[in-house]
């Protein structure tokens, strides 16, 4: 079994991006307590690959990440992962904004909602907590009133309610992920390279980093300095461009920035994102051999038909919170979906009957899991 660990608990932005990421590449998400333990189950093979947050395009890097990356070894960034993320401020049903008392969430959420929390809740205690998921089963057991920032699907996970939908600071709020492995990833196309390193503290150090890659006319995508931890004032670097590792230009940028650095670690080198987060529209072609060479692979397949019904029983959990108990079923939508799945059916051969059959033992269950969520948040 192929596994993928992820900050958990379930309802984590990682949770989601995990699921995204395991559905097109035939993993099984794992969860994981910490991202340290994400990182020491990889390196001790108990995990095949990790999934974990780098930076937030409101909230910035996640110093967590990148310090634990630093100091790994034989770890690599095998991708990057782009997702959207969308923040709600949820509480237990019947909770109003006047009676909360204290906000929990993860920093990096606080930090995209800062302008809402400024505005709605001026003078409420915010408590930072490990993950947003955490910070809704924080709220869910709470004997007060207090609310937590975090997704839908942590809303409907914990039986909270959402009581402002997407306030974070600016729409097009979206996390950027690394994939990591042991190995480094053999692969075709647009590829970018990062490192991090450490300057020897004299004149014009800044410059001796970004001349070696500005002169071989090398885009420099992302540039990041943390403390080093050693002594105040001093920084290491994290340093992403546009490039493969092998490519010949990016070789010689390396090289003459090892010569420049006092300490430099190559982070690895990865296929660019497309930017969606959907699931595949396409498979991977496979050429099996013999019965069991066969059966392996219609094995595999079946892990991802699982995956891809976990991942749209998740959806469904979402609708559920826009509906009321009277109106769970859907007839019409019901019927636009088997007219369209039944269509693709047809064109690919597959008799748009079975499919039907499929579809309609999925409702079922779809509808059973919506009535059973909203009867126990009581709408
Ligand atoms: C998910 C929904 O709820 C029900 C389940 C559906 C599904 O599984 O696709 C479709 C319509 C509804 O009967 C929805 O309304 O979209």
């Amino acid at each position: 079994m192929y596994t993928l660990g992820y900050l958990g608990p379930q309802g984590t932005f990682s949770h989601t991006a995990a699921l995204h990421y395991a559905g097109r590449h035939g993993y099984t998400p794992v969860c994981c307590s910490s991202l340290d333990a994400v990182m020491q189950k990889l390196a001790s093979q108990k995990l095949t690959c990790g999934i974990v947050p780098v930076e937030n395009s409101l909230g910035g890097s996640v110093g967590e990440t990148l310090d634990l990356l630093t100091r790994a070894e034989g770890i690599w960034v095998t991708a990057e992962f782009l997702l959207p993320v969308k923040q709600h401020l949820l509480a237990r049903p019947g909770v109003v904004l006047a009676d909360i008392s204290k906000v929990y969430s993860h920093p990096q959420a606080l930090a995209q909602c800062r302008s809402f929390l400024k505005q709605q809740l001026p003078n409420t205690p915010v408590v930072e907590t490990v993950s947003t998921a955490s910070a809704a089963l924080m709220v869910a057991g709470a004997e007060a009133a207090t609310a937590a920032v975090g997704s839908q699907s942590a809303a409907v996970t914990y039986g909270l309610q959402i009581l402002y939908a997407d306030i974070q600071d600016k729409a097009d709020n979206t996390t950027r992920f690394w994939v990591l492995g042991r190995e480094k990833p053999s692969f075709s196309g647009k590829a970018k390279t990062s490192l991090v390193l450490a300057l020897q503290d004299s004149p014009g150090a800044l410059c001796r980093i970004l001349s070696p890659l500005a002169q071989r006319g090398i885009n420099l995508t992302r540039i990041e300095s943390r403390p080093s931890g050693s002594k105040l004032g001093e920084y290491i670097f994290f340093i992403d461009f546009e490039g493969h590792s092998n490519n010949r230009e990016v070789c010689d940028a390396v090289r003459e920035l090892r010569e420049n650095t006092f300490w430099l670690k190559m982070l690895g080198c990865y296929p660019v994102a497309t930017g969606d987060g959907d699931m595949p529209s396409r498979w991977e072609p496979v050429q099996p051999v013999g019965l069991p060479g066969l059966r392996k692979e219609i094995d595999k397949i079946d892990d991802n038909i699982l995956r891809l019904l976990t991942r749209r029983q998740e959806l469904v959990e979402q609708v559920a919170a826009f509906k009321s108990k009277d109106m769970v079923v859907d007839s019409s939508r019901e019927e636009e979906i088997l007219c369209r799945v039944k269509e693709m059916a047809c064109q690919s051969g597959i008799d748009p009957d079975i499919v039907e059959g499929i579809y309609r033992q999925i409702f079922i269950g779809a509808v059973r899991r919506q009535v059973d969520l909203l009867a126990s948040c009581g709408n």
